[in-house]
Parts: structure tokens; C-alpha cells; sequence
């Protein structure tokens, strides 16, 4: 059988050893065992199916899912799974659902903005699943200016309460998932007022429903907005929408790790930056990044096995068609994004550990890496999630036609992931913030005040503006400091091209807005700078295994130059490398294409997904491809009858002329 044999010899073609780079994937052994272990609970409990998800209308969709939400909760409170392995369980039930914006954002925004009392208040129920949360920032009219919300909460001193809110249609909360059937308290944010004034933008925790019968409470309106994009997919979510007609709620629900309000409504500015408001955003932006690489992987795993297991054209001697792995095109799509799956891995873990250090500084009142952090979950997240969408799309194409049906898991996965490049904030928006991070770096330069973190390159201004890239062979481009060299240039150029420009206009506002487009790009060369040097760096620590340090040199030059390859326009205007050094960089590419075609199937087999997981007949382990979509056509509720529905209404009459002659 041909799938079976294909993949069962490519795996025995592997020049490295697996399971370490199963390890190294999951970022520890302890870590591989967990998602291992929980991801085979998953797949063998019936209740977490999914092959009928995409059949499903909205009403069943989303009943099962509230089905499947309360399965897993029964099984971590049996299993007594640790926060780790909940958190695990949830990825693998791979649904989403309420319970990702209560865990993943409701939870984190109340220990991260909430007093001691309040943690002390609120987590123990939040945690206990006696309350159910949600995020409530986005509304109709304002989701990236969140400056612009328009809800308020307006202090009244007479009752010591807040009164909450919505005073136009437009600042209805309109997108918050798990709000629209499910929620029954949200942190909300609304303008706080005191006296008339305006104090900007701050959190409340609000409870929204009754947690006797779960009806709204009082003032306020509360419903889902819609069917959103795909079948299944992004359905299973009650993204809703909220009014509130003068909801009261105590002064301590205020969120006030930021500045409090006091009984006699005196504000009080605690000293913390006022931007720690948006720290639930910076946190699940870094989250954000280490899920794109499972994302991208899924696809890519499904169409790397597909690809080894569908033959097209070229017949051998032995009268066997080619596999269409095999095909220069089909690798030169395919292999960038398998080392982008693994290029995105390395920057998560990276970005998790910044993310981390930032939340021990804070806690020690300091507040200096914050605007770093910003910078980089931001332009990380935007760029990560853009290219996670498109391979996705790319990852459909290589598997044909087949990859266009609902049995792929192609179809489904993209409608899922691309919400990603708005949610947490537009993709452009935040580049748009790593540009202004960037050119408030080049501006003080010289000023000494020295770059830090990973601007840090920008000390090296007058190098890195004037060098020349010294390859002259195909293999110098394997050298990591030839290609940080070339990397770091075109990111500095770009950002002092555009600094420059900025300086000609005299509203330096109006000046980047007529530029925002270059600083886009200028941004994306930085983020882009960002994941390459994280992976040399990861490639610097001791990897052990067979042959596992080799394979990851090779995925990261293959980032490295396919980026270089796309974007050759910004490395030849910039003068950092020449047309030659280009064309030699094209080749080493190619190269590189053939010394990883022998162990892609090893490689995506390192991410360890079940069959539940990726959810695909074209990415089978067993690479039983053939007989398995064969079987699935069989299911869909269209084949129930061999006569369809409707056929004497609507087939029959033309069949038997009796619409045209009843019109003639
Ligand atoms: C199904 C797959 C799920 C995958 C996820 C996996 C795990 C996640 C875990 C759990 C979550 C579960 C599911 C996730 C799915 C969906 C949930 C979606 C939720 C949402 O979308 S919530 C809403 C998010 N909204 C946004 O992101 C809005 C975007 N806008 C903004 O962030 C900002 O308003 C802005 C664009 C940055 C504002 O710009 P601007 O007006 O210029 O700035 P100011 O507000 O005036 O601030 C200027 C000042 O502040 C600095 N700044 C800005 N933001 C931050 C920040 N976050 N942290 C620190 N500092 C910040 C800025 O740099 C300026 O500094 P200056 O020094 O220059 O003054
Ligand atoms: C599936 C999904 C789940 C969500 N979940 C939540 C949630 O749980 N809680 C919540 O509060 N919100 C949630 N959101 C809302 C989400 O955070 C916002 O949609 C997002 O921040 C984008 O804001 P917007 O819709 O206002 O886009 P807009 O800002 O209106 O963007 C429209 C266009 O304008 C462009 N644009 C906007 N501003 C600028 C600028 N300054 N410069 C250049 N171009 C600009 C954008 O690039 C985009 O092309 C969710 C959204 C989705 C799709």
C-alpha cells in the first residue's frame, strides 16, 4: 500500500535521532512527557472527537463545545492535573472556547492588575470555575484606539460605587469571546470619571449574569454577534456584545494596581506605569507567538507527509511515479515553512523567558525593559502570525485538491488561525508601534543613552551602516556571522532611511504617517532580525542527539535565506549584499533543500502530534491517505440517500423538461 511503504522508508531514511529532537521541540523532556501524555488522553476519550465539527450547525456546534468545556473540566478536577497539564489538556481538546479567554486572559488581567485584596477576592473563585470571565476592552466603534473607548465608569461619591456605562451604540463591547452565552463577570474597560473628569482608560471587574440562572443582570443587555468566517472553526467561540444601562458595581472593583480611587474619590497614581494597563495584551501576545509554531507545524506536518505520499507524473524504471516531495518547487514552498515552524518555536521559548524576566523587574519597581517588551511581543506576534496565515494557505496548496476538503484539517485550521492577525491587535498596528520604538531608538543614538536587548545592534551604527558582506562562495552564506552581519545591516539601514526621512517633515505626526508604510517595513526587518538571531543562539547552547544540531543548522540557514530571498529588494537597495552574493545565497538554498528532503518526514514526525490532534487524512502517520479519504466522502450527511433531498422539487422538473415548458 503506497502511503504506508512511503512513509515507513522515509522514516528509515532519518540521519538524525527523533526523539531528541522531540525534546528540543517541546522545550524539555518533563515538557515532552506532559503533552505527550495528556495529548494521548485526549485523542482516546470519545467526548473530544471532531471529524463532525465542520457539519455541525452553529446551535450544535456550540453545544458540543460547551459539551466537551465541561468534560475536560470533570477530567482535570478527577485527573487532578496540575496547572501545566490543564493547560495542556485545553490545547489539545483543540476548541476553541470560553474557557481560553477565562484561563488564558480574564485570570492573568486580575493577578496582573488587581491589588493583593482583589487577587486575594477574586482568584480563588476564578480558579475554582465558581465565576466565569472574560476580557471586555474591544467595542463597536474602537478596537486598536483603545484610548478611544467610549464606556465609562463614573465614580459616585454618595454610594461609593462606579456606575458602568455604554452611552452610543458605538461603545457597545462588540468581539470579547466567551461574553456572548457564557461569561458571567468580565473585566470591562471603560474611562473612569471622578468629578467630571476624565481619567482615561482603566479595568472594573463586572459581574454580567446571575449565577443562580444565568440571566443578565439588571441593566444589562448581553448577546453573541454572529457567525464568523469558515465552518466549525472559530464558531465554537460566543464572541458577544454588551450594553450597559447604569450598572453599579463597588469601588473595589476597580482595578487599582495601576492608581486607585479613594473612598472620598481622590485618585492616587501607584508607581507603576500607566501602560500596565495593557499588560494582559503584552502577556497573551507573547503566548500568542509560541502557539503560531504549533500552528504552522500542524500544516506543514500534514502536508510534509501528504507530500511524501502523493506521486504525480515522472515515471522511475521500477514503473513508480515521483513523489511530489521530490519536486524542486514543491520543496523550495515546503521547506522554508517547515524551518519557520521551527524558527517560531525558538523565538516563543525566547520571547517566554523576556516575558518573564520583564514580570520579575516589575516586581522589583523595575519598569526600564517594558517598552522592549512592548516592542517585541508586538512586532513578534505580527509577524509570526501573518506568516503562520499565509503557510497555512501555502500548506493547502501543496496538498492539491485534497487539501481544499474539510478532511484535510487544512480548510478548518486556516479559519481558525487568521483572526490571529487582528485579534490582540492588528498586525499592522503593531508594527506600526515596533516603528516607533525603532525610530525613538535611532534618534538617541549618540545621545548616550546605548541600545539595549535587541537593539543592541544599533550601537554599531557606523559599522553596520558602512559594511560590505565578505561572501564570496555559496557556503559563506553558512556562516551565522555572515548572515547576522547582512541581517543587522538591512534592519539598521532601513531604520535610519526612515529616521531620515522623518526628519524632513516639521509635524514629525503627519511625517510618520505619510511614511508608515516603509517603517512597516523597517519593523519587519527588525522582528525578522529578532528570530534569526534567536535561533543562532539556540543553535549556540548544547544540543545533544545523533545528528539533531546539524538538522537545526540546516532548518535555521534555510529561515535565513529564504527571508533573504523574499525580501532580496530591501538587501540589494540597502547596498548590504550584491546581486552575486545574492545569486550565491540562492544556491546555497537549494542546497540546503536537498540536504533536508531525506529527513523532512523525521522532522515534522519531531512535533509528536496524534492523529486526533491534526485531525487530517492527508497527514495520517500511517500515511493511509487513499482508503481513509475514500471512507470519509462516505460520511458526509449528503451521501445519507443516494437520491438527495429536493431531487422531485428541483432535479426532476428540469430532467423532465417541465421548467422550460411551463415558460414557453
Ligand atoms: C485559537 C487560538 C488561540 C491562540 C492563543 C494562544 C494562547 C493565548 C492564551 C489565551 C487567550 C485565548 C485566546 C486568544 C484569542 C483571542 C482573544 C483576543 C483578545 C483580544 O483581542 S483583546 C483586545 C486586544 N486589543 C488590542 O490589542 C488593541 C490594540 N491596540 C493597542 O494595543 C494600543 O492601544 C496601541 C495601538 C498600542 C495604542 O497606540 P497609541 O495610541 O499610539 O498609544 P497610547 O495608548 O497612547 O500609548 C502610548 C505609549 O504606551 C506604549 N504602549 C502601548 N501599548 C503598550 C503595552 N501593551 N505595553 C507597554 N507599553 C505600551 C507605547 O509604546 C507608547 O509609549 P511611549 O513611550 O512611546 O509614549
Ligand atoms: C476572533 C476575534 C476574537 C476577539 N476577541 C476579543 C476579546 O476577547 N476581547 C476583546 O476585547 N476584543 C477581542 N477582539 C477584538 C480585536 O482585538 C480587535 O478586532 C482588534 O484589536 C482590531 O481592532 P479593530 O477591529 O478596531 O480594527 P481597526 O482598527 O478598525 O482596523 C481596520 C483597519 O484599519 C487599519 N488601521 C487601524 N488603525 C490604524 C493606524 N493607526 N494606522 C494604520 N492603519 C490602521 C488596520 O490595519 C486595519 O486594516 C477579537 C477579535 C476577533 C476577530
Amino acid at each position: 500500500m503506497a502511503g504506508f511503504d512511503d512513509l515507513a522508508s522515509e522514516r528509515s531514511k532519518a540521519q538524525f535521532d527523533v526523539e531528541e529532537m522531540k525534546v528540543i521541540w517541546a522545550g524539555s523532556r518533563h515538557t515532552l512527557e506532559v503533552s505527550d501524555r495528556i495529548s494521548r488522553l485526549v485523542a482516546n476519550d470519545p467526548v473530544f472527537r471532531k471529524d463532525t465539527r465542520t457539519m455541525l450547525s452553529r446551535k450544535d456546534l456550540f453545544k458540543n463545545t460547551l459539551r466537551k468545556a465541561a468534560h475536560a473540566w470533570k477530567r482535570i478536577i478527577e485527573l487532578r492535573l496540575s496547572e501545566e497539564e490543564a493547560a495542556e489538556l485545553r490545547f489539545y481538546v483543540d476548541e476553541p472556547a470560553f474557557m481560553d479567554l477565562h484561563w488564558g486572559m480574564f485570570i492573568p488581567t486580575i493577578k496582573g492588575q488587581g491589588t493583593e485584596e482583589q487577587q486575594q477576592k477574586w482568584l480563588p473563585l476564578a480558579y475554582k470555575m465558581k465565576i466565569i470571565g472574560c476580557y471586555a476592552q474591544t467595542e463597536l466603534g474602537h478596537g486598536s484606539n483603545v484610548q478611544g473607548l467610549e464606556t465609562t465608569a463614573t465614580f459616585d461619591p454618595q454610594t461609593d460605587e462606579f456606575i458602568i456605562h455604554s452611552p452610543t451604540l458605538t461603545s457597545s463591547k462588540w468581539w470579547p469571546g466567551g461574553l456572548g452565552k457564557v461569561s458571567t463577570h468580565a473585566v470591562v474597560y471603560g474611562r473612569l470619571i471622578i468629578d467630571s473628569k476624565d481619567y482615561g482608560v482603566n479595568g472594573f471587574i463586572v459581574q454580567l449574569r446571575s449565577l443562580d440562572d444565568h440571566l443578565p443582570l439588571p441593566g444589562i443587555t448581553i448577546g453573541d454577534i454572529g457567525m464568523k468566517f469558515g465552518s466549525g472553526a472559530y464558531n465554537t467561540m460566543d464572541n458577544g456584545v454588551l450594553r450597559f444601562d447604569h450598572v453599579r458595581i463597588p469601588r473595589d472593583q476597580m482595578l487599582m494596581r495601576v492608581s486607585q480611587v479613594t473612598r472620598e474619590g481622590k485618585l492616587v497614581q501607584s508607581n507603576v506605569p500607566w501602560q500596565l494597563v495593557y499588560g494582559t495584551m503584552v502577556y497573551v501576545r507573547q503566548k500568542i507567538v509560541s502557539d503560531a509554531s504549533c500552528a504552522l507545524s500542524r500544516a506543514v506536518c500534514i502536508a510534509t507527509r501528504y507530500s511524501a505520499v502523493r506521486r504525480q507524473f515522472g515515471l522511475q524504471s521500477n514503473g513508480i511515479e515521483t513523489q511530489v516531495i521530490d519536486y524542486k518547487t514543491q520543496q523550495s514552498r515546503l521547506f522554508p515553512l517547515l524551518a519557520s515552524a521551527y524558527a517560531f518555536r525558538f523565538v516563543g521559548e525566547w520571547l517566554k523567558w523576556l516575558y518573564m524576566d520583564v514580570n520579575q523587574r516589575l516586581q522589583a519597581s523595575d519598569f526600564s525593559t517594558l517598552p522592549e517588551a512592548h516592542a517585541c511581543t508586538a512586532g513578534l506576534k505580527s509577524l509570526t502570525t501573518s506568516a503562520t496565515a499565509d503557510g497555512i494557505e501555502e500548506c493547502r496548496k501543496l496538498c492539491g485538491g485534497h487539501g481544499y476538503l474539510c478532511s484535510s484539517g487544512l480548510p478548518e485550521l486556516f479559519a481558525v488561525y487568521i483572526p490571529a492577525c487582528t485579534y490582540e491587535g492588528d498586525n499592522i498596528v503593531l508594527l506600526l508601534q515596533v516603528a516607533r520604538f525603532l525610530i525613538k531608538t535611532v534618534s538617541q543614538l549618540g545621545s548616550g543613552k546605548e541600545p539595549v536587548g535587541t537593539t543592541v545592534y544599533m550601537g554599531r551604527v557606523e559599522q553596520l551602516m558602512q559594511c560590505h558582506c565578505a561572501v564570496q562562495k555559496a557556503e559563506d552564506w553558512l556562516k551565522p556571522s555572515v548572515i547576522l552581519e547582512a541581517f543587522e545591516a538591512r534592519s539598521m539601514r532601513m531604520s535610519v532611511a526612515s529616521a531620515q526621512n522623518l526628519a524632513k517633515f516639521d509635524n514629525q505626526e503627519e511625517g510618520f504617517l505619510e511614511l508608515s508604510a516603509d517603517l512597516v517595513q523597517a519593523a519587519v526587518a527588525h522582528c525578522q532580525l529578532i528570530v534569526v538571531s534567536k535561533f543562532i543562539e539556540k543553535l549556540q547552547q548544547d544540543i545533544p542527539g545523533k545528528g539533531v544540531k546539524g538538522q537545526l543548522e540546516a532548518l535555521c540557514n534555510i529561515y535565513a535565506l529564504f527571508i533573504l530571498h523574499k525580501h532580496l529588494g530591501d538587501f540589494l537597495s540597502t547596498g548590504c549584499i550584491t546581486p552575486k552574493q545574492a545569486s550565491l545565497a540562492n544556491a546555497q538554498l537549494r542546497s540546503l533543500y536537498s540536504q533536508v528532503r531525506p529527513n523532512a518526514i523525521a522532522l515534522v514526525d519531531a512535533f509528536n502530534y496524534t492523529d486526533h490532534y491534526l485531525s487530517s487524512v492527508l497527514g495520517r502517520y500511517d500515511g493511509n491517505v487513499y482508503p481513509k479519504l475514500y471512507e470519509e466522502a462516505w460520511k458526509d450527511p449528503l451521501n445519507d440517500s443516494v437520491v438527495p433531498d429536493g431531487y422531485q422539487e428541483y432535479i426532476q422538473p428540469i430532467l423532465k423538461q417541465q421548467l422550460r415548458n411551463a415558460r414557453l
